[in-house]
């Protein structure tokens, strides 16, 4: 594929370049073997790369490629073996039925609970679509997180899927305890329930509520409105005795077991000494233990207030878990972590809409224009992001949604976010793998609709790289999109050893999918929380022809391309873009 090409030469650069100005460095021609960009993606290269460095950029017009090239980047030629390409069978049947464009670029998130535990309940969530499982650590004993993992462990190995896992962490936010005995209560107007902060051995007493959090009772004051869920069922604060507060219900509705809770003053949101819990309490560093042991792909941190916190779990995991690479997602869902936003995302690998607490922590009328800047913050900070909580609410009962869930679940999707989230309604709904055909479902429409509209963001991304590599390797992946949307074509292949190049190239959300090529399988399972990515385990090379040639063989081998499909390449071990239809 890729061929002997000249360097720019005075001649190809003025007939090819002739609607652009001329560079504003020399230009050579000479022989040299090297893969290589059309001219618009030059000039986007050309403007932008610093003219005084040794580097040089390449184009030709017979091989329909050029690249930046450095000495450090030239390809020592090595043999590849003719090992086989990993990729599940629902990804290769999509791929066959639907062609490439038509494959779903949002990213799905199932959390795992009672109703979706089964071997065979995981299995048809794959078959649905599940890119990522999440399990709670706020339910449930660890023994039982352990089955899950094994189960999802097994259909990854025995159905060759790569669905990650999300450990979430339960945080040190307050919240209610379980009832010891029924799995939900009712709470009706004008009843009195008392919650306390003793620790009973025998069973509650009637109408009693145990609260996690030990300064509770000193915390809250006679008047302070008392908040289920941020708002599912309200209580007064009439009377405090010793580690008892005695509550009047103002908001009748259902307690469910662990119900987070917010106590609010003169209408604003009280945060004394809970303020000062730690984000990470010690259960949470328990459980974040037995989430490196079990080789978790993501730990999400419940209720994160500041970077510091993150740094310091990365560093944790960095000395505990050598060889796995686990990525830490902090969760937007206090008003801490929107004021310390971009210092947050920027120590993370990624962020969570969660609408849940969030929306208990702020006004609900404030949520939506808070996603939207989280989302967008996000892609220019190349981190995934997921949207998170109540996206189906109502299909935890129903097997259809409500039209306002419908166009809540596009909203997402329109803004481009990396992921959607199920939480109760594929934990403990009736209908788990409805509401997951609706996530689905609509992504596709929201997806295809934009394409057919072409409506091209006009996101402007930042460079965001720290290094001039760094640099050179984002304006590859802009360039390549680019002209991946302008000439159309069927697929971006990206060959990465660590994902980054494919993360950088999902961040230009290209019009066309992209088939990210990796060698481990954990960076595999990692790339499918990103938007747009379909990611395969191939063993490859440093030589790009030859990784070329032996994924087109592949490939076509199992069906999933066919000759004359177009295809531009980009990869991290040679800085280059490289235009080809399949031979
Ligand atoms: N591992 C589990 N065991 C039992 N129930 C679970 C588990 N995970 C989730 N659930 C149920 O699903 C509901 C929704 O899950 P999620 O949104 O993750 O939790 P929460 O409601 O605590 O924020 C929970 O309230 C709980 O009833
Ligand atoms: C996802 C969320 O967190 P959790 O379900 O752990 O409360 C949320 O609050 O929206
Ligand atoms: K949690
Ligand atoms: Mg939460």
């Amino acid at each position: 594929m890729s061929q002997s090409l000249h360097l720019f030469t005075p001649s190809t650069l003025s007939k090819q370049c002739y609607s652009y100005p001329k560079p504003s460095f020399p230009t050579f021609s000479r022989r040299f073997t090297v893969t290589s960009v059309r001219f618009s993606s030059i000039r986007a290269c050309s403007s932008d790369l610093d003219p005084s460095s040794s580097q040089v950029l390449l184009a030709s017009d017979n091989g329909k490629g050029g690249g930046v090239l450095t000495p450090a980047t030239r390809p020592p030629a090595q043999a590849v073996d003719s090992g086989s390409i990993e990729v599940d069978a629902v990804t290769e049947a999509e791929l066959k039925e639907n062609g490439f464009r038509s494959t779903r670029r949002t990213k799905l998130v199932c959390t795992i609970g009672p109703a979706t535990c089964g071997f065979e309940q995981l299995e048809a969530l794959a078959v649905g679509g599940m890119n990522v499982a999440r399990i709670n650590m706020c339910h449930g004993t660890r023994e039982w997180h352990r089955a899950v993992i094994e189960r999802v462990r097994r259909l990854n190995d025995e159905k060759g899927y790569a669905v990650a896992i999300m450990m979430d962490t339960e945080g040190s936010e307050i919240h209610m305890g379980d009832f010891g005995g029924p799995s939900s209560a009712k709470a009706e107007d004008g009843e009195i329930w008392t919650f306390s902060v003793r620790a009973f051995d025998s069973a509650l007493p009637e109408r009693t509520i145990i609260v996690n959090y030990d300064g509770f009772a000193e915390d809250v004051k006679v008047g302070d409105e008392l908040l289920v869920d941020g708002g599912m069922v309200r209580f007064e604060v009439i009377e405090i005795l010793g580690p008892d507060v005695k509550c009047r219900c103002t908001d009748p509705g259902l307690l469910l077991p662990r119900a987070n809770l917010t106590f609010w003053r003169d209408g604003s949101l009280v945060r004394e000494r809970n303020a000062m819990l730690p984000t990470i309490s010690s259960k949470d560093w328990l459980d974040i233990d037995f989430g490196i042991q079990e080789g978790v792909d993501f730990i999400a941190i419940s209720f994160v207030k500041s970077a510091e916190v993150i740094n310091h779990l990365k560093s944790y995991i960095a000395a505990r878990a050598r060889d796995s690479d686990i990525s830490v997602i902090a969760k937007i869902e206090s008003i801490d972590s929107l004021k310390n936003l971009e210092e947050i995302i920027r120590a993370s690998d990624g962020a969570m809409v969660a609408r849940g607490d969030l929306g208990a922590q702020i006004p609900l009328e404030q949520v939506p224009s808070a996603q939207q800047k989280i989302v967008q913050l996000c892609r220019q900070l190349n981190k995934p992001v997921i949207v998170a909580s109540q996206l189906l609410e109502s299909m935890i009962e129903y097997p259809t949604p409500t039209r306002a869930e419908v166009a809540d679940v596009s909203e997402a999707v329109r803004q481009r976010a990396d992921a959607l989230m199920l939480s109760g309604e594929s934990a403990m709904g009736q209908f788990p793998e409805k509401a997951l055909t609706v996530l689905r479902s609509v992504s596709l429409r929201i997806e295809r609709w934009w394409r057919e509209e072409k409506r091209h963001e006009a996101m402007e991304l930042r460079d965001i790289g720290s290094s001039f590599s760094d640099n050179i390797s984002e304006e590859i992946c802009s360039s390549a999109a680019k002209m991946a949307n302008n000439l159309e074509v069927d697929a971006l292949f990206v060959y990465t050893k660590t994902g980054h190049m494919a993360s950088l190239l999902s961040r230009c959300r290209p019009d066309c999918p992209i088939f990210a090529f990796t060698t481990t399988t954990s960076v595999r399972r990692r790339l499918n929380l990103q938007w747009g990515l379909i990611p395969f385990r191939l063993s490859f090379s440093d030589d790009m022809e030859s990784n070329l040639n032996k994924t087109f063989a592949l490939l076509k081998a199992r069906n999933l391309i066919k000759s004359g499909d177009l295809v531009i390449a980009v990869s991290d071990m040679l800085q280059s873009i490289q235009v080809m239809n399949v031979p």
